[in-house]
């Protein structure tokens, strides 16, 4: 879709806004091409000495009446058009929200998150311009042009009209090219701003590795680039903006230079009254604002284009995971992955090769194995992150992809290695899926991962800032605060992602044991290092580059001497060690 359509479209559902400001746009015109009309006359009627006192004084106020009339009007329609102009801005924004919260991580191990949030501000700032103030320029400009011509050649003298005019497709031929500059100018800065931001961001997001590892000296070193090249961009952009300024300047310099020349002899020759010459040059004059229209029109116009080009893509890029499942049931049962191979997108080797496997309902799947071997890969092919090149994942002997995406999600329930937590209070982060929880449910489910106690010491307890804003948690409570939040969904399947890494062997235990306790026909599959908790499984799995070497029950896996035996020896004596 090009911006022009994406205009018209919007005016079009907002003609109402747009109609009542261009009828105030046309009152104004007509008003303020009146103005220099009336003061000619005034003025013919001084020289003759027609006019009285009293009369002379009532045209006067009858065009401060209509100065004020103006003033009204102008403030009037910029009410309207502006306030559609931001609509467009709401949006394209929700729009860009609702494209981006659907996109899965196909889609975002492609984009800097910088350049993201650039697109969602500046770059539609830049597109709401074009629907506000890019349009009121546009209908005044051309309103007042027309009049203003009409009342130069029809009202005035059309000989002294053509005249005046013939630097114009000069300035027009200027504009054009001026234009073309700034379009490439804006992609550029936009480009540059882009980012920027994007380094903003990671430097923050980063904040603590930089300055631990000391790199801050260096990280500044090429912030001030970025901001460098973000402003020369920026620069270069508004120095062709202001080339408008001067061919506006040269044309009506012209302009007036040809006026006076056959004005001066029109009257000279009694053709023209003084009064009608100075009309003219006032009419003259308020061609200035039309002209620095066009110019700015143009500008805001090419900004809107090149920001377009940046966001229309992103908003029309097909969603990396396509919601076209149809089953509307809830998935249950036995889940089977069947000779599922993957490879990540730009990368050679695959992290899933041939993977066959299944959980029947109620029972624990544990997937160990080396770090890179696939386990979480394998994860992502049952969440529909990712579509497995080949092979298919089946629950309840249905495709994963042929169920409704929020039904499959709502089945499970996963928690991953790294769980985020919200700018919120400890419970909110909890009732995260379900915010209507009570506070004895919330508390249960904190009890079930181990976190309860360390919440009740946090100052405000249930209550207490959490995430960026609030209070920090070590690695070990985020883990089970996450864990919490997953159990108070009655999700079929637990998912548990290396979940428990950063507790105690100890108080994993007691969260394994609590999960085996309240079980209650639940699924569960667990990934896992640490052996310890994976005893107890109903089946493991031993994943190698991206292939099942081992599996069975933990005793059998042991028997077997391989890669699970030598580690579990390790980790064994590794605990032993330690007490
Ligand atoms: N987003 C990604 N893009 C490209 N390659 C990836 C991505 N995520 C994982 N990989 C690669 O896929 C392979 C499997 O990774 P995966 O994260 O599934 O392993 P894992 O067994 O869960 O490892 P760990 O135990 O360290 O978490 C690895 O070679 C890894 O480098």
């Amino acid at each position: 879709m090009t911006l022009f359509k994406l205009l018209g479209d919007f005016v079009r559902r907002h003609w109402r806004a747009y109609i009542l400001a261009a009828l105030m746009l046309f009152a104004v015109a007509l008003l303020t091409v009146w103005i220099p009309r009336r003061v000619g006359q005034l003025i013919d009627g001084l020289v003759n000495k027609s006019l009285s006192t009293d009369l002379l004084l009532w045209q006067l106020a009858g065009l401060v009446a209509m100065g004020l009339t103006i003033y009204f009007l102008r403030v009037g329609w910029r009410l309207q058009l502006f306030t559609a102009a931001y609509r467009l801005g709401i949006e394209l924004r929700v729009q860009l929200y609702q494209k981006l919260a659907a996109q899965g991580p196909a889609f975002y191990h492609l984009q800097r998150t910088g350049d993201l949030m650039a697109r969602g501000t500046n770059d539609i700032d830049a597109v709401e311009m074009a629907a506000g103030e890019a349009m009121l320029a546009g209908f005044d400009g051309s309103m007042t042009l027309i009049l203003v011509l009409a009342m130069m050649t029809l009202g005035i003298d059309w000989r002294l009209a053509a005249v005046a005019l013939l630097p114009f497709p000069l300035m027009a031929f200027g504009f054009w090219r001026l234009s073309r500059q700034v379009h490439q100018a804006s992609t550029d800065s936009l480009e540059r701003f882009s980012a920027l931001n994007d380094h903003v961001q990671e430097t923050l997001a980063g904040v603590r590795t930089l300055r631990a590892l000391g790199l801050e000296g260096r990280n500044s070193k090429v912030l001030s680039g970025l901001a460098e090249n973000a402003a020369k961009a920026s620069l270069n952009e508004q120095r062709w903006e202001a080339a408008f300024e001067p061919v506006v300047g040269m044309t009506l310099t012209a302009a007036s230079i040809l006026t006076l020349s056959l004005g001066g002899y029109l009257v000279w020759h009694n053709q023209l009254s003084i009064g009608e010459l100075t009309s003219f040059s006032m009419y003259l004059g308020q061609l200035i604002w039309p002209m620095f229209a066009a110019g700015w029109v143009l500008s805001l116009l090419e900004r809107g284009k090149a920001a377009w080009a940046r966001l229309d893509p992103l908003l029309s890029q097909p969603l990396t995971v396509d919601d076209y499942g149809v089953v509307e049931s809830t998935p249950n049962g036995l889940l089977n992955f069947d000779a599922i191979e993957f490879t990540y997108p730009e990368q050679n080797h695959a992290a899933l090769a041939g993977i066959s496997l299944s959980l029947a309902a109620g029972q624990t799947l544990a997937l160990v194995g080396p770090t890179g071997a696939g386990k979480s890969t394998l994860l992502r092919m049952l969440l529909r992150q990712y579509h497995p090149q080949s092979g298919t994942v089946r629950w309840n002997g249905i495709n994963v992809e042929d169920y409704k995406l929020q039904q499959l999600r709502s089945a499970m329930s996963w928690v991953p290695q790294e769980s985020f937590l919200f700018s919120a209070s400890l419970a909110e982060n909890i009732a995260l899926i379900k915010p209507d929880a009570t506070q004895t449910e919330i508390e249960r489910v904190a009890k079930l991962a181990a976190v309860h106690d360390d919440i009740l010491r946090l100052p405000q307890g249930y209550a207490t800032p959490v995430g960026e804003k609030g209070v920090s948690l070590s690695g070990g409570q985020r883990q089970r605060v996450a864990i919490a939040r997953a159990l108070l969904s009655d999700a079929p399947l637990l998912l548990l992602d290396d979940a428990l890494s950063a507790v105690d062997t100890q108080t994993e235990t007691q969260i394994l044991d609590h999960l085996r306790d309240t079980k209650q026909g639940r699924s569960m599959i667990i990934v896992s290092h640490r052996l310890s908790a994976v005893v107890d499984a109903n089946h493991i799995a031993v994943l190698k580059n991206g292939k099942v070497v081992e599996s069975g029950k933990h005793q059998e896996l042991v028997e077997l001497d391989g890669w699970y035996a030598s580690q579990w020896r390790y980790q064994q004596l590794e605990a032993s060690l330690e007490e």
